[in-house]
């Protein structure tokens, strides 16, 4: 590893690394630092928990120091807690320069970030849906001068998944100006990187760490296969023999939906483990709180659904525990490098159904490392079955009597009024559909029933004449 002066880095960064205990730089800092601090743009993709963040931040820093003024810098990240993360690493870095950062998240008060945006902070760090609000509806600040802009966990920004960022990015990359330096950073960059080429256009330093694996070797990657219905007795069980066997320990656990996220909470603090969720569909201000909580070690377990895969660098974490099989590989590299972060060891688990055995053929394949069987006591697992789908059924029962679908239903309709879309008008298109499909499986049903009705009677038909024919023929002997 190379020491950060080689780098071009000035004397007083150096300095504040060392106070964070961070004395020579990883491979991705060496690699793309200069590339940076030389003005180009940089594509950066390596491992989780490889410093990504520090190899943009001490480049924006040092040429932030050389030219102060605000709106030097734009970070765009996909979600709120990483925001406040990266603010948090630009912040501490930033302390000597006197640094104003500004926070532009969802579900916070709009009128103090437009009141801090007007503030010209020098640094912005911004998930792009708030962002593209505060541009469509202020004009008490511009991006217009913008140096950098970076984006954070960058294939996510693109991708259209379950929250599309795309019209939110259009409105963003017109205020900000074509004469900035574009950093892209991601662990699985990999993927997108046509679109990316496209964002970052000036013939971007592109760098990746050369490995065979895709995540890191001081992560141990095991797996238990078990049928649905047993996957809350392995869950308990595991949680119960780490409590037993470690003192010090904290787990991150993965589920698929907020429901589910939020009846796992449930049952494990019936069982008395120190939980606490995390998921979108809680109030931001619940959400922040919970993850404090988590990184403090109030509470050693961490439910959580997707939106805590990405950058979030918690040190504690010893061991993830996916209690679905992530449907992509790239969502299972995320979610693993929750743990083993740094050089540090950590152990991934990964409950494994006999359907899901395709997706972990495939996360296989992509991570170019087999995943080993965790071995389990089944007797201890099986004992405590009864009781523990008992549980998880009382809490299913609890959660139903609550208002959590109906509020998920609010979320619903919430979404399609930010995409500029009428919630009722959808919904009447949303039932017409549904009418229709209706009226076509009816039909359907009719003229099978009818093609059925036709072949019992030809059936009939034959039968009768077979009949007929065989008495004629006895009549006839
Ligand atoms: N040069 C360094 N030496 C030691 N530790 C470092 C160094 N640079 C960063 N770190 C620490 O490593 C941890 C992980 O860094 P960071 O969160 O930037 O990882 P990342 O590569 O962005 O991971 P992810 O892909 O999960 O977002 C942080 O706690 C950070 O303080």
């Amino acid at each position: 590893m190379a020491d950060f002066s080689s780098l071009g880095l000035s004397d007083w960064l150096i300095k504040q690394c060392k106070q964070l205990g961070i004395q020579k730089a990883t491979p991705v800092q060496e690699n793309c630092v200069p590339a940076i601090l030389q003005g180009r743009d940089c594509m950066g993709c390596a491992k989780t928990g490889s410093g990504k963040t520090a190899a943009f931040v001490l480049p924006v820093l040092q040429k932030l120091s050389e030219d102060p003024y605000g709106i030097f810098c734009l970070v765009l990240t996909p979600t709120r807690e990483l925001a406040y993360q990266i603010a948090e690493q630009f912040r501490v870095l930033g302390k000597p320069l006197g640094l104003k950062d500004c926070i532009i998240v969802g579900g916070m008060d709009m009128v103090t970030q437009a009141l801090e945006l007007s503030n010209q902070p020098h640094v912005v760090v911004a998930t792009p849906g708030r962002l593209a609000d505060h541009i469509r509806s202020s004009s008490t600040f511009s991006l217009a001068k913008i140096q950098f802009l970076i984006m954070d966990e960058a294939d996510r920004l693109l991708e259209q998944g379950c929250t599309d960022f795309t019209k939110d990015l259009e409105t963003i990359l017109t205020a900000v100006p074509a004469k900035r330096q574009t950093l892209l950073f991601s662990a699985t960059l990999t993927d997108t990187l046509q679109e990316l080429k496209h964002i970052a256009m000036n013939k971007p330093f592109f760098w990746e760490s050369k490995s065979e694996t895709r995540t890191v070797e001081e992560l141990d990657q095991r797996y238990i296969l078990t049928p649905e219905k047993v996957k809350d007795a392995y869950l308990v069980h595991l949680i119960q023999t780490f409590t037993d066997q470690h003192d010090d320990w904290s787990i991150i656990i993965f589920t698929s939906t907020c429901k589910d996220c939020q009846i796992l909470t449930m049952m494990l603090q019936k069982f008395h483990f120190p939980t606490i969720s995390l998921h979108s569909m809680m109030k931001q201000k619940q959400r922040f709180a919970n993850l404090a909580k988590f990184k403090a070690s109030v509470y050693k377990i961490l439910i959580a659904t997707d939106v805590a895969a990405r950058g979030l660098d918690i040190p504690t974490v010893q061991v993830v525990i996916n209690h679905n099989t992530p449907g992509l590989p790239k969502i299972y590299i995320h979610r693993v490098g929750r743990t083993a972060r740094a050089g540090r060891n950590g152990v991934s688990i990964t409950l494994v159904t006999q359907y899901d055995i395709h997706l972990v053929h495939s996360i296989e394949e992509q991570i170019q490392t087999k995943l080993k069987e965790f071995p389990v006591e089944e007797k201890e697992v099986l004992k405590i079955l009864t009781q523990v789908n008992v549980t998880r059924r009382e809490c299913e029962i609890r959660l139903e009597s609550t208002d959590f679908d109906e509020k998920k239903e609010i979320n619903k309709r919430k979404q399609l009024i930010l995409e500029g879309k009428d919630p009722d008008l959808e919904a009447k298109r949303k039932a017409e559909l549904e009418k229709i499909r209706s009226q076509k499986k009816k039909f359907k049903q009719k003229i099978q029933e009818n093609i059925d009705k036709q072949k019992q009677k030809q059936l009939k038909k034959k039968l009768l004449k077979r009949k007929r024919t065989k008495k004629t023929a006895q009549d006839s002997a």
